[in-house]
């Protein structure tokens, strides 16, 4: 018997098309990220994929993607949980900066090792940085030393597992069909766990927006198979703009 899981980043954000880091700024979906999502939605309802239950993070565009294609699929009403264990990376100081431009100032070999080395962190954010989130109520749960500054991969797949075996797991061994909307970096820590990959190999996934990727999952919650993008030709062709990202 298996277990059904989606996957699902948001759609674009307004920072995603101006090509600005985001991490924990809370920036809303642009037009064609709506229209993802609702592509999204409508994937699932043509492949028969009805979720039970919807885990989001904190941030708007995970929340309104999410939204958007349960809409679109008739499932506006199931069970909703969310947590900031779900949140994007937090990108440290490099929250608002752009992406081109952070490349041309430090170089390649530094603009990938932020982006995509799996444990070395951008430099910490400020806590008077117009992007800390210093008094934001959502994470006023947060004790101060519990709050990130700055996270690499390792951290983030370090604050995501404790919510995956305690809530969303419980939800997979329940037979739940469970949608997981969230982000790229913290989708990206996901699937390292489910495909076992290396540190050297997560480093060359890019997860695209808007696409369900799903899996099914053996009692060991392991999937021999990995996970199928709904939309394979779309998902590569995202997948590509993604990784492209400041290189222009
Ligand atoms: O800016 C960010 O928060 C992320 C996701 O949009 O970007 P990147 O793909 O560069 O890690």
């Amino acid at each position: 018997m298996t277990s059904t899981l989606i996957l699902l980043r948001h759609g674009e954000s307004e920072w995603n098309a101006k090509n600005l880091f985001t991490g924990w700024v809370d920036v809303d979906l642009n037009e064609k990220g709506a229209a993802e999502a609702k592509r999204g939605g409508e994937l699932l309802l043509e492949n028969g994929l009805l979720p039970d239950v919807v885990h989001t993070s904190l941030l708007r565009r995970a929340i309104r993607t999410a939204q958007i294609s349960l809409d679109v699929a008739d499932r506006l009403w199931i069970e909703t949980k969310r947590s900031w264990r779900l949140n994007e990376r937090h990108y440290g100081a490099l929250q608002g900066k752009d992406k081109a431009a952070t490349l041309a100032e430090f170089g390649e070999e530094q603009f990938m090792i932020w982006r995509r080395s799996y444990d070395t962190p951008p430099p910490p954010i400020d806590d008077a940085d117009e992007y800390a989130n210093v008094d934001d109520p959502r994470y006023a749960v947060l004790p101060t030393e519990a709050r990130p500054r700055t996270e690499c991969l390792k951290d983030v797949l370090e604050r995501f597992l404790p919510y995956w075996y305690d809530q969303i797991v419980p939800d997979l061994r329940a037979r739940k069909v469970t949608l997981i909307a969230a982000h790229g970096n913290s989708l990206r820590a996901l699937v390292k766990h489910l495909d076992g990959l290396s540190d050297e190999a997560v480093v060359g996934l890019n997860i695209p927006t808007g696409i369900p990727l799903v899996y099914e999952l053996d009692d060991d919650l392991k999937s021999s198979q990995g996970g199928r993008y709904l939309d394979p030709e779309a998902a590569a062709a995202s997948i590509e703009a993604v990784k492209n990202q400041g290189k222009k």
